[in-house]
């Protein structure tokens, strides 16, 4: 049993709790606060708080005919007993649900009145033990309704002591208690909603910046061919990493775009991504490139200047040539690299950086290490993640769709019209070695576009007598893939996520979730859901 109340102050904590419950930002801490101060009070045994919702068990409720409203009913959403007052044996649950109209809270609920508090036996109707009630000596059940705006939200139920005066200074507390209590649900309901709004909001932008980026994916990186699929997957894979990348591959493959496909698909998307090509830069004028300079520091250095470094600072620093960089300079890479930290040319102050490096080369710096031009530490600090680039005489299938691509660019470009070009074009096409790649089968198309005559295009391949357009039918796609329309692509993605809730047993997140099977993010998969309308055959209810 509590320790005697008789030297404490009744209602003590009545005062606190009234300035915590405005304070509570969800339904559920709220209800837990009112219930936790009121156990406190040495003057009460027990506080039960119930709050009219919809019923759930009505088809099986043994009152159900004598509740006045047979859809909702009042649920016991908080109950706390006072130290030394919770009962020692299980209790019978009848007021777990009580219907509206029944016993006294049940009355309260409809009449918005205060219940009378000292009938021991009434009080004791569907709200609390009668059993309990009387081995604790407790004088009745104080009810009080819960009314926000003339509506009744629910009731509050305090069990007090002998010793409270409950008709006067007990019914005061009770009812500011029960006047906060409404304000406070309401408020706490409005946070609720907004939180959630809010949540809606945010998957929702996430959802929809995904799509964006997935429509957009490998939207520069023109292609079919495996070759190029293995690269792209490998991007796929790696670019949400911070890992350093060593792209590889012949000049004009494409080793540049990559690495803005990587820059735009990590984690750093948001800064800037340095390019820094290491070929160009005079011998002398590395390090201030890199690192930047103070003024003064050398002839011509006429003013602080920032370097690739920390231009770069949280984003992606993409170092293009990277085999040319002498070897003097690439220790002071490497410190960087390892380290983070750098000087500025002419400046003893250290300063740190944080870039992601991606570098490219067409020089095999592997041979380059073994013949001594490039330090062995630097080049396995750069190739973390290796991505090789095939040369476009190795995926000849990419022909037709890149040149098509850059027709259409250079159409646009240069305002000219022209007319698709043959089979016989694109086989010829084809069938070239293309030394320069992809950059000089862009250039090529260029001049055909510029020099096009009344539409014609007139490729002009080194070596090979003019390709020449046959009767046949101009190309309008490259290949006979199939092309989904797109009713029939969001059939097969519904029937997709389907499967993978299925197969997950209608489960969305965890490793054993949809989400993982589809690779998506547990959030994305639910706006997802609920965008198709899954929601009612596959969730939980
Ligand atoms: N798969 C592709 N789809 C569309 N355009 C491409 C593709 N690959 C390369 N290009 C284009 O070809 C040109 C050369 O590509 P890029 O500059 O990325 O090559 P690189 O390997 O970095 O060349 P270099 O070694 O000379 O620096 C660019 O205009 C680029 O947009």
């Amino acid at each position: 049993m509590n320790a005697s109340p008789s030297q404490s102050q009744p209602f003590i904590n009545m005062r606190e709790l009234l300035l915590a419950m405005p304070q509570q930002r969800s339904v559920s801490s709220l209800l837990e606060t009112v219930v936790e101060k009121s156990a406190e009070d040495p003057f009460l045994a027990l506080t039960r708080i119930w709050l009219i919702r919809p019923g759930d068990h009505c088809a099986t409720c043994p009152l159900q005919a004598q509740c006045l409203d047979q859809t909702r009913c009042l649920h016991l959403v908080a109950e706390r007993y006072s130290p030394g007052y919770a009962p020692s044996e299980d209790l019978e649950d009848d007021y777990l649900r009580i219907p509206l109209g029944v016993g006294k809270v049940g009355r309260c609920a409809v009449t918005g009145e205060i219940a009378d508090t000292l009938s021991l036996a009434d009080d004791l109707d569907f709200a609390v033990s009668k059993r309990w009630g009387e081995a604790m000596q407790v004088i009745g059940l104080a009810v009080l309704p819960v009314v926000f705006q003339g509506k009744v939200l629910g009731v509050c139920g305090f069990v007090p002591l002998k010793e409270v005066d409950m008709e006067g200074e007990g019914l005061f507390w009770g009812r500011l208690v029960a006047d906060h209590l409404a304000v406070s649900i309401t408020n706490a309901e409005a946070f609720e909603q907004i939180e959630t709004l809010n949540k809606q909001l945010t998957d929702d932008y996430e959802y929809l910046s995904e799509e964006l980026v997935e429509s957009q994916a490998f939207g520069d990186i023109i292609g079919q061919s495996v070759s190029l699929n293995a690269v792209l997957r490998q991007i796929e894979m790696v670019a949400k990493t911070d890992a350093s990348i060593l792209i590889t591959g012949e000049s004009g493959t494409g080793k540049e775009l990559v690495a803005r496909e990587v820059h735009k698909r990590g984690p750093r998307w948001k800064r800037p991504m340095i390019k820094v090509n290491c070929a160009s830069i005079p011998r002398d004028l590395y390090e201030s490139e890199f690192f930047g300079h103070l003024k003064g520091a050398f002839t011509g250095a006429v003013q602080d200047r920032k370097g690739r470094f920390e231009l770069a600072n949280g984003g992606t620093l993409f170092l293009d040539e990277v085999g040319e960089i002498p070897l003097e300079v690439q220790s002071k890479l490497l410190r960087v690299l390892q380290e983070g930290e750098y000087e500025r040319v002419g400046d003893e102050r250290t300063r740190t950086t944080d870039v992601r490096i991606l570098a490219a080369t067409n020089r095999d710096l592997k041979r380059e290490v073994k013949e001594g031009r490039f330090r062995e530490d630097l080049y396995y600090r750069l190739n973390v993640f290796p991505i090789e680039l095939p040369p476009l005489r190795e995926r000849t299938e990419d022909i037709p769709l890149l040149a098509l691509h850059f027709i259409e660019a250079a159409r646009r470009k240069f305002n000219q019209t022209v007319k698709p070009p043959s089979r016989a074009v694109l086989s010829t096409l084809q069938k070239y070695s293309w030394p320069g790649n992809i950059r000089e089968l862009q250039n090529l198309v260029e001049r055909a576009v510029i020099t096009s005559a009344a539409g014609r295009l007139k490729f002009d391949l080194p070596g090979v007598s003019e390709p020449r357009e046959s009767a046949a039918q101009p190309v309008s796609q490259p290949a006979e893939e199939e092309v989904i329309p797109e009713a029939e692509m969001r059939k097969r993605e519904k029937e997709n996520i389907l499967r993978a809730l299925q197969q997950a047993g209608g489960k969305i997140y965890g490793d054993d979730g949809a989400a993982k099977r589809l690779d998506i993010k547990p959030t994305t998969l639910a706006t997802r859901i609920k965008a198709m309308g899954l929601k009612k055959q596959f969730l939980p209810e």
